[in-house]
This record gives structure tokens, sequence and C-alpha cells, in this order.
């Protein structure tokens, strides 16, 4: 069982807020001046990936008592219960060993005594034989045609990771392979794809853990009513759709073949689920030899937080990092800006990974936490953000620790593209720490000739604070292997802090009473009868909305 220490009563947080006091006013600038050597100081490497976090506010006796935290707060054996199998998820009574899903089959873990390292391996076994019969052509659809578009219907967790993935990879796409993702329950979403595909050449993947979700089964039902108005026959569904889920029951049900239902596991959480069966979507796209790269990429990253100090362990610095800007700065949100397009999915895949996992106000002992837990999680890749909401970051009133990503190789090399972005992604953080000073814009004025009036007028807009937090994470390229571990790393990240947040992390009942009143109002939307017993604002909005409804 997870302990339950209050982390403000910790030695080391009592000692990092006094701390701050001494800290909070430096500025980077100083803290670079002190010490030339702060770069090698506060950056690690992982394999090729360099995470930088020298452009941080902190300095060595920071760093030291962040970690002292780490320790305090129990942070070994937490990952020992985890890794371990133990039922870490306590509200839910389940094991969370989504690093078992990508162990590659290395070595036995536990759930309750049994061994699940061989069901893992036969799922996998499972999609493998399926993927390759697509990827040859083999997979057929009712009337004969190699089977060329697949449809993931699924939400949140089975939705945004493998989506998200399929668009990192997308150099990996295999040749005759369309990949679409229907989430929404707004028919939009499901219209707009369907006009995209052939029913005689489409595979329907439903994925959900639960096979209950409003949204995936209305959407499921629309795909199957669509496929068997072209093919007729309910006995061409099994040709046309697969199931991803630990709901065998309703599977069944729903008319999908046992055979074609590809099963993951309870101890699997739906937002760490894209290394399970829920990451059929992505070996379909690119292939399963590239699937299984990305699951070896994980699992290096897992060995390495499993086994590595907490100041030389990439997951751990990033969450101390991010809980000494929470808890000491009093920063609200954190930005993730991947200087690569084919990220674009990439921050809201972490809302769902962070929001869910650490939006929680009740700590492991059943009371409100006195302290900030989860941050707001949100971002854009470079450039784009750049011209949208970095004026916010730069001289905006608040404090916005960002992540910043970027590979050393494009998968597009094109002219100086690549040099043009990595410039911006180098420019940006710099300007961040360093800001600029009244001295220099000044000059800059006078050295463009400008009068005393519109320097005195102009030169308060003009300066940038700078003192603004950024990590840095650069890597050769975006590969399989690179990405898993890339998103072990936040998988990891998100972990440490509800473990120092003294928050469990892995359920997520805060999702729960939205769907339970969505499904009591729906039946009062049919029909013209005039809704009065909820709040006044509930009752006029459905009533608004049936007034204006009408033609
Ligand atoms: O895979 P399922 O069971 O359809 O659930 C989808 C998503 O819904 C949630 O339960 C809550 O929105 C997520 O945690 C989950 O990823």
């Amino acid at each position: 069982m997870l302990s339950t220490i209050n982390p403000e009563e910790s030695n080391s947080w009592k000692a990092l807020t006094k701390h701050f006091d001494t800290i909070k006013e430096t500025h980077m600038r100083t803290l670079f001046e002190q010490d030339p050597h702060r770069f090698e100081t506060f950056s690690k490497t992982f394999e090729d990936i360099l995470l930088d976090f020298s452009k941080n506010r902190i300095n060595s006796k920071t760093f030291t008592l962040l970690c002292e935290l780490a320790e305090e707060m129990g942070l070994q054996e937490a990952k020992k219960q985890m890794f371990g199998g133990e039922p870490i998820n306590l509200t839910e009574n389940r094991a969370v060993l989504h690093v078992a899903l990508r162990n590659c089959g290395k070595k036995p873990y536990y759930v309750n005594g049994e061994n699940i390292t061989p069901a893992v391996m036969s799922v996998l076994d499972r999609m493998k034989s399926f993927t390759e019969r697509l990827h040859q052509g083999d997979l057929k659809g009712y009337t004969g045609k190699r089977i060329e578009h697949i449809v993931n219907i699924g939400i949140g967790g089975s939705d945004l990771g493998p989506f998200m993935v399929t668009e990192c990879l997308k150099p990996y796409q295999k040749a005759g392979i369309q990949s679409h993702f229907v989430s929404n329950v707004d028919s939009t979403h499901i219209v707009n794809v369907l006009k995209a595909v052939d029913p005689e050449t489409t595979l329907f993947i439903i994925a959900s853990k639960t096979f209950t979700t409003q949204e995936t089964m209305t959407n499921a039902l629309s795909a199957k009513k669509w496929f068997l108005d072209a093919a007729k026959d309910e006995k061409y569904v099994k040709d046309h759709f697969i199931a991803i889920s630990t709901n065998k029951e309703s599977v069944t049900q729903f008319g999908i073949d046992e055979a074609n239902m590809f099963e993951f596991w309870d101890w699997v959480g739906g937002r760490y689920s894209l290394w399970s069966a829920i990451g059929m979507p992505i070996a379909c796209a690119i292939g399963f030899d590239r699937f299984w790269e990305l699951l070896e990429g994980a699992e290096a990253m897992d060995q390495h937080f499993l086994n590595t100090p907490h100041q030389d362990n990439l997951p751990t610095i990033l969450a101390l990092l991010g809980i000494w800007y929470n808890n000491f700065f009093g920063a609200e949100t954190q930005a993730i800006l991947p200087y690569d397009q084919y990220m674009h999915a990439f921050a809201p895949y972490l809302q769902q990974g962070d929001m869910e996992s650490n939006g929680k106000y009740v700590g492991r002992n059943g009371e409100k936490v006195t302290y900030q837990t989860g941050p707001i999680i949100w971002g854009e890749p470079g450039t784009n953000g750049q011209h949208a909401f970095y004026q916010l970051i730069h001289q905006g009133t608040k404090l916005i620790p960002c992540d910043f990503l970027a590979a050393a190789q494009s998968q597009n090399p094109l002219d100086d593209h690549h040099e043009k972005l990595l410039a911006n992604f180098f420019a940006q953080t710099e300007a961040l720490l360093m800001g600029k000073s009244r001295e220099a814009v000044e000059s800059e004025f006078k050295a463009g000739g400008a009068d005393q009036e519109t320097i005195d007028l102009l030169s308060p807009f003009k300066v940038f604070e700078g003192n603004r937090p950024t990590n840095s994470i650069l890597y050769k390229k975006l590969t399989p292997r690179t990405l898993g571990s890339l998103i072990a790393m936040y998988e990891h990240k998100i972990f440490v802090q509800g473990i120092i947040w003294n928050i469990f992390s892995f359920d997520q009942w805060g999702v729960e009473l939205g769907k339970q009143l969505a499904k009591a109002i729906l039946p009062k939307l049919s029909g013209e009868e005039h809704i009065h017993d909820h709040d006044a604002s509930t009752s006029g909005l459905i009533n608004a909305y049936k007034q204006l409804r009408k033609d």
C-alpha cells in the first residue's frame, strides 16, 4: 500500500519553503553568470535524448532538496510497488502495470500471484499475425477486396494515445493503409470519416476498455448500420469489425466474433493503454515491427526510471521541477511545445495523461489536500504557437514553465526548414531565460536614430523580464523507439508527482458525475415537455434547446 504522507509536513518540503525565499527573486541570468558549467550540471541524457534543465530557477541546493523530497516521500518504495503489481490504484483495487505491456516478454510480472507476461505476449502475438495479414493483403472485406482503411472508434485513452502515436509516426505509415479516428459523439465526426471510406475496404476497430462508453458505443452502432446498409448481411460484420476491450460479454452482444476481440486487462488504465491491444491502430498504421520498437523504447525508459538515482532520472527530474513551480512559485499551467508538426496531438494526449491522473483534490488519506496538485496542461507545436500565445509566456503576468521538444533530424528534410525550426526553438528558450533589459532596448532605439521622447514612450513595452523557465528536450530523430521513451518519460513524471502530492493518480472518479447526469438528461430531450426539475439554469437551457431546435 502506498504511504500517505502529507508532503507539506516533510522536512524537505519545509526546507524548500525556506530555500524558496532565498532564490525566488534571483534571475537565471545571475545563475548562469555564477556557474559557467551550469549546462553540464543541469543536463542529463538517456540514449539519444538530452534533457537540458539548466534554464530553470534552481541552483544546486534547490535540486538537492527536490531530490530529497522524492526520497522522503517514498518514491523508491512506490516504484517498487507499481512494478511489483501491488494494487496501488486503491480506490479501484487494481494494480497499475502498463510497464508489463512493454516488457516484451523479458520478465514475469505478477498480479495476485499470477504471472501476466504470457497473457500479454499472447495478445501481442495475435496482434502480430493480424497486422501481418493486413499488410500482406490477406485481410479481405465482404466483396473480396483487401482492407485499406482502418477506422478506430474510441474516446479518451482509447483514442488519444493511438491517434497521437499514429500522427507522430506518419513517416513510418505502411503504404496502402489509411488511418482514421472517430471519438466525438458529435455526428459530424463519424459522418466525415464515413464519407472518406468505402464499406468494402474498411475495418472498424471498436476500442473501449469498458465497452459501455456512450460516445464509442453510439459511433460503433452508427458505423455498423452504415456498413450493413451496403453489405446487407450480418454475417459480414466479422470481417469488418474487431474489438479491443476487457469486456467479452458486451463485445459479443454487439455482434463481434470473440475471435476478433483483442483483450487487455483491468490493471491497464485507459490513459496508459496505448501499449496494449489499444495500440492496434498503431500497429495497423506502421506495422507490428515498428510497434514493437515503440514498446522497446518505453521499456528502456521504464528500466531507466526504475533503476536510476533521482538526480539522474529524467522522469523524476521533470516531475520535481514541475512541483517546484506548481507548489512554490504558484504556477498553474505547464506548456508542452513540440517543434515538430507530427507531434500536433502530443499536448492533447498529455492533457488526459496528466490532468485525468493528477487532477485530484483528495489525498490518499481521504482528506482534502491543502496544496496544489496537477497543473493545467496545454500546448501547440512551435513555431505556430509563437505566432499565437507566446506573447503571454514572454510578457504576461503568469509564470508558465514550458517543455520544448525537438528532433535534431527532420523526417522531411527540405532546404533550411529544419535549421530555421531549431533556430526558433533555441531562440525562444534563450529569450525566455535572458529577457531584454531596458538598457538594451534603449541602445537599440538609439542605434536606429529614435528621439528621446519615442524612447521614453516605447521602451517599457519592449523590455522583457526573462527569467521564465524552460526544459529543452532534444533527441536525434522521432523514431518509434524514441517516441516510446518520450511517452514513458512523461507517464513516469506523472506518477512521481502523484506520489509526492499524496494522491491516487490511477483512478478518475471526477469524470463520472457528468456521465451520470447526461444519462438522466438524455430522455428528457425527446418530446416537447417543459422541464423544471433541474436547477434553473439547466432546466432553462433544456427548454431553450427544445425551442431552438424547431424549424
Ligand atoms: O475505453 P473506455 O472504457 O471506452 O473509456 C474511455 C475513456 O473514458 C474515461 O473513463 C473517462 O472519460 C477515460 O479514463 C477512458 O480513457
